[in-house]
């Protein structure tokens, strides 16, 4: 696995607040990234500090094997940090080229395609002063892949954005992904979007690393077994603690190899079973789980 992001030990403390707590994380070159957490979990420092606008207060990071804040390495990221701000009597075309010539670019940069692929062609000519939220962040998404980068750092890439947006959203940064060749690393707070678009995912919780892994491993490990069988008392007296009730029907957290001598004792037992199936864990619970283990409550 190359690795496109290389952080060891990396902290970040701010006073007495510690945003990053020794962190080492390796970060695939390829593919969507997700890093997820809690409010001040350490995201944000986390991406400043990829992008060299903050130096970290100890350890090691390192972005395409070079040292953050390297022009010839910022040169090949693009961003999305905050919600975009552009003078508001441009429009979205005129402040799509600004950002070119801020960036030595011309007609290289292909305002118009970009304005199409985030799905903006119709507005290109509206001032972004009437742009809604998710306007705004389709625009900045559009000026943080006009430089053709080969990393983009997008935060809370569908915070403001409707329903058909977010699909739009994550059709395109797919699409960066396998047709591209680009590397993203994005941070959000909707899971189950996070579940659909990412590969991997690392979850922060108050500046450590909870867990990183594929999101099918990290969902599978939390799978259950889902039994829908009468009675429920005798199902409940076979699992004892792995077992619980929802819907109706008994969740078992068992591994699978048990799974065929787990289904013999309860037929033995006089148990009627109507449905056995695995259930795999979403994104959501894997993040509970991992973060809600922490002293002092959330800050
Ligand atoms: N410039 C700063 N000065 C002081 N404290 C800061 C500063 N920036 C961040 N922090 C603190 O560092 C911690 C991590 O903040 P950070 O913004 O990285 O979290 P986050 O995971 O991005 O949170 P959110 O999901 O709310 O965006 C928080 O406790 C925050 O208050």
């Amino acid at each position: 696995m190359t690795s496109v992001i290389e952080t060891s030990g990396l902290t970040k403390t701010y006073g007495p607040v510690r945003a990053l707590d020794s962190l080492s994380l390796s970060i695939p070159r390829g593919g969507v990234y997700g890093v997820l957490g809690p409010n001040g979990a350490g995201k944000s420092t986390l991406f400043r500090i990829l992008l060299g606008l903050i130096r970290p207060t100890a350890g090691e990071v390192r972005v395409m094997g070079q040292h953050t804040g390297d022009p010839a390495v910022t040169r090949r990221m693009g961003s999305m940090i905050e919600t975009p701000r552009y003078p508001p009597y441009l429009t979205a075309r005129q402040a799509l080229r600004w950002l070119a010539l801020a960036h030595g670019m011309g007609a290289e940069a292909e305002t118009d395609r970009w304005l199409d692929r985030v799905g903006l062609s119709e507005a290109a000519d509206r001032k972004v002063r009437g742009f809604s939220v998710g306007m705004m962040q389709r625009l900045g998404v559009a000026a943080a892949l006009m430089t053709r980068p080969d990393l983009v750092i997008l935060d809370e890439p569908t915070s403001g954005m409707d329903p058909p947006g977010i699909q739009e959203m994550r059709a395109l940064i797919r699409s960066l992904a396998d047709d591209d060749g680009v590397t993203i690393i994005l941070a959000s707070h909707q899971l189950l979007e996070v579940q659909r678009v990412c590969d991997r995912v690392a979850i922060l919780n108050r500046g450590k690393l909870a867990a990183e892994g594929k999101v099918s491993d990290l969902t599978a490990s939390g799978e259950r077994l889902r039994l829908a069988a009468t009675p429920l008392a005798k199902v409940m007296a076979v699992l004892g603690e792995r077992g619980s009730v929802q819907d109706d029907a008994v969740m078992a957290a068992v591994p699978r190899a048990e799974a065929p001598a787990l289904l013999r004792a309860l037929i033995e037992q006089g148990v009627d079973i109507d449905e056995a199936r695995w259930v795999g864990a979403d994104l959501e619970s894997v993040f509970m789980t991992e973060t809600s283990s922490v002293e002092g409550g959330r800050p």
